[in-house]
């Protein structure tokens, strides 16, 4: 029997013309990085209900909507675990990003995003959530600065029209 061990995680980008909100990790899973807002969904709450839970008490922003733009599986090497992060955009909010304990949030012009203090998976699949195209993309770590193998692919295209397939 094969133990694949999967965790489900929401990741949500908060959207203005030409503009993202990121947020500074201050703790726990990838601290020290700017990312979206999101964590593990819980149980007896679906997906969405975990995004926004996660965008409210992560920055005090409300999301009337969520665009689902991504999913992610991230594997790493020799841990079975596999993390399925569901990427989420939201135009439509109320509330003015504030800093939490978890996270410090600041608004980035979409020609400016800090990829150096990202997630180094963040620079390959960006184009995607900023043109608008929903993806699905893999990515194996070698801890947590190295990719050693990843694809990404618009959503719905078959193998073939992989846009990116890769070994680094
Ligand atoms: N390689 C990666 N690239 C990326 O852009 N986001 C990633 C990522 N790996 C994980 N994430 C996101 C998914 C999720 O939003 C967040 C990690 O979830 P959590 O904040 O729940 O982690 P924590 O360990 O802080 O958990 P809590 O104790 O629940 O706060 O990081």
């Amino acid at each position: 029997m094969s133990l694949s061990l999967k965790k489900i995680l929401t990741l949500v980008f908060v959207r203005e013309p030409g503009k993202i909100l990121l947020g500074m990790k201050k703790r726990g899973f990838g601290c020290g990085r700017w990312n979206g807002f999101g964590g593990k969904v819980e149980k007896g709450e679906t997906i969405l209900q975990g995004a926004k839970r996660e965008l409210l008490e992560e920055c005090g922003v409300s999301a009337k909507h969520l665009e689902s733009v991504g999913l992610i599986n991230f594997e790493f090497e020799n841990e079975p675990e596999i993390l399925e992060v569901h990427v989420f955009q939201a135009s439509k909010y109320t509330g003015e990003p504030i800093e939490t304990e978890e996270m410090r949030p600041q608004w980035y012009k979409e020609s400016e995003i800090p990829f150096h203090l990202m997630w180094p998976d963040d620079e390959l699949w960006f184009p995607y959530l900023l043109s608008g195209k929903q993806f699905e993309a893999f990515f194996l770590f070698r801890g947590m600065d190295v990719v050693l193998e990843y694809w990404i692919k618009e959503k719905g295209l078959n193998l073939n029209s992989f846009s990116d397939i890769n070994k680094r």
